[in-house]
C-alpha cells in the first residue's frame, strides 16, 4: 500500500505546445542515455499485425530510474525487448528509432567494460556523434550483441528460467564475464565471487559451485542481477524482476537494485505493475496504454498531479493509506482491448470519463508538452482542439435547439 493521500497540486489548465509523435523530445542540457522515438514493434500473426508497440516515445536520463507502468498487454515488455533486440519471431521493429548515447565523458569501448562496482565519472559534455540507432541494427548482428550485455543488460521475471540448470553458477558467471571482458578464468572467477557477495549472497564462494535448482527464487534473481551487472552496464532493463518472488524477497531485491543503481550511476528502465515499487524507486514514470506512451513525468508529478485520465484511473485503483484509506479503491472500467481490436481515435476513449464525443473517438490524440518537459498524449491539453470541439458542441446545440422549436 502506498500513501497517495498527499494533497494534489492545484490543478491548473496548462496548455502547451503540440509536439506531435514524430518530433524529438525536449532538448535536455545533458543528452539522455536512451531516447526512443516513435517506435513501432509489430507481431505478424495470421489474424493481422499485432501492434504491440505503436509509436512509443520516451527518454531515459543518465543515472536515473525510469519506471514503465500500465496494465497487462500495454506493450511494456516488448518496448524493453525492442531496446535489447530480443523481440521474438513473428515480431519485429517496423519503424522508429532507439537512440543510444553511451558517451558521457566516461568514454570506454564496448569491448573493454569497466569495473561494475565502481562509480562512473560523468563530466564532459556529450557529443551527438556517437549516438547509435539500435532500431537500425541487425538484432542478431555483432554490433547489437556487443552492446547487449556489455552496455545494456536485462533482468527478467522468471529467474529460474533465465539460468541454465545444466551449468553451475560459476560457469554461467564466468562465461558472461569472459564473453564481454578480456580476463583470465581465474580473474573472472574472482570477479564472480565479488559480484555474488555484492548482490547479498552469503558464502558466495560456496554458491559458485551450486546449480540454479539448489537455490531459492530470490537467490536465483540475485545471481541474475550479478550476471546483469557483471560488465558494468550503463542501462539495466528490469522486467518485473520481483513478480515471481515472495513479498519480503521482493522488497530486498528492489532495495538491492536501488543500491546498485545509486552506487554505479547506471540508469534503470524498470517495468512493473506495482505502483508501490514505482513510488519507492522511480525518478521518472512512463505510463503506457495499448502500445503508446500516454504520459511521462517525474515521479512527484505523476503521483501528485497526474494529467492523463488513464494515469488518474491507475492511481485511483491502488489502495490508499491515511486520509481516505477507508474508501475502496476504484477499478478502471472495462479492459485493455487486444491490439488487434484497437479502437479508433484515442485508444483509451472507450474507458475514459472525460472523452469528448466526435474528437476522442475519431482522431489520434496529440502529444502535448507541458512545462518542465512533461508530456501527455491527450486532447484535453490541446487548447485549439478543445476549443474547436466546444464550438462544435455549441453549433450542434444551436441546430438541435432550432429543430425542437
Ligand atoms: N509472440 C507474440 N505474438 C503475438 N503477440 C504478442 C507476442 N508477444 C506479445 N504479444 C502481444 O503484444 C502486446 C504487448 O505485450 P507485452 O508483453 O509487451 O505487454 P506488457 O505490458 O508487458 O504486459 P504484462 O504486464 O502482462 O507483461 C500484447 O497484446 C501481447 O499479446
Amino acid at each position: 500500500m502506498i500513501d497517495t493521500a498527499a494533497p494534489r497540486h492545484e490543478k491548473n489548465e496548462v496548455f502547451g505546445k503540440d509536439m506531435g509523435m514524430d518530433e524529438s523530445v525536449a532538448s535536455d542540457e545533458r543528452r539522455p542515455l536512451l531516447r526512443i522515438e516513435s517506435l513501432k514493434t509489430h507481431f505478424f500473426v495470421d489474424d493481422g499485425p499485432v501492434r504491440a508497440v505503436d509509436g512509443v516515445t520516451l527518454t531515459v536520463p543518465r543515472g536515473k530510474t525510469v519506471c514503465i507502468v500500465g496494465e497487462s498487454g500495454c506493450g511494456k515488455s516488448i518496448t524493453g525487448r525492442s531496446v535489447m533486440g530480443l523481440v521474438e519471431h513473428p515480431g519485429r521493429v517496423v519503424d522508429g528509432h532507439i537512440w543510444w548515447s553511451p558517451a558521457d565523458g566516461d568514454q570506454r569501448s564496448s569491448a573493454g567494460g569497466r569495473n561494475p562496482l565502481r562509480r562512473s565519472r560523468r563530466h564532459a559534455a556529450d557529443s551527438d556523434q556517437d549516438a547509435v540507432d539500435l532500431a537500425a541494427l541487425d538484432p542478431r548482428g555483432e554490433a547489437l550483441r556487443r552492446i547487449r550485455g556489455n552496455e545494456i543488460s536485462m533482468v527478467f521475471q522468471e529467474p529460474m528460467a533465465s539460468l541454465s540448470p545444466m551449468y553451475t553458477i560459476a560457469e554461467q558467471l564466468i562465461e558472461t564475464i569472459r564473453l564481454h571482458r578480456r580476463m583470465s578464468k581465474r580473474d573472472a572467477y574472482r570477479l564472480g565471487v565479488e559480484l555474488l557477495t555484492r548482490v547479498g549472497i552469503p558464502r558466495a564462494e560456496q554458491r559458485m559451485n551450486a546449480y540454479s535448482f539448489q537455490l531459492s527464487g530470490g537467490m536465483c534473481q540475485r545471481v541474475m542481477i550479478a550476471i546483469a551487472i557483471a560488465c558494468g552496464p550503463k542501462l539495466l532493463i528490469a522486467d518485473e524482476p520481483t513478480t515471481a518472488l515472495d513479498v519480503t524477497t521482493q522488497a530486498r531485491i528492489i532495495d538491492l537494485l536501488a543500491e546498485i543503481q545509486a552506487e554505479t550511476d547506471m540508469s534503470m528502465m524498470f517495468i512493473t505493475h506495482d505502483l508501490g515499487v514505482v513510488a519507492q524507486i522511480a525518478d521518472e514514470v512512463v505510463v503506457m496504454y495499448l502500445g503508446t506512451v500516454v504520459e511521462q513525468g517525474s515521479v512527484e508529478e505523476i503521483f501528485h498531479d497526474p494529467k492523463h485520465p488513464y494515469t488518474r484511473a491507475l492511481l485511483a485503483s491502488i489502495p490508499k493509506m491515511g486520509v481516505g484509506a477507508r474508501k475502496r479503491p476504484e477499478t478502471i472500467r472495462g479492459q485493455v482491448p487486444h491490439p488487434l481490436n484497437r479502437p479508433a481515435g484515442c485508444p483509451f476513449h472507450p474507458r475514459c470519463d472525460q472523452a469528448i464525443a466526435g474528437v476522442c473517438d475519431t482522431s489520434e490524440p496529440p502529444t502535448v508538452e507541458l512545462p518542465n518537459g512533461r508530456r501527455v498524449r491527450c486532447v484535453l491539453y490541446d487548447r485549439e482542439l478543445v476549443t474547436t470541439a466546444a464550438k462544435g458542441d455549441q453549433a450542434v446545440e444551436a441546430t438541435s435547439g432550432g429543430t425542437d422549436e
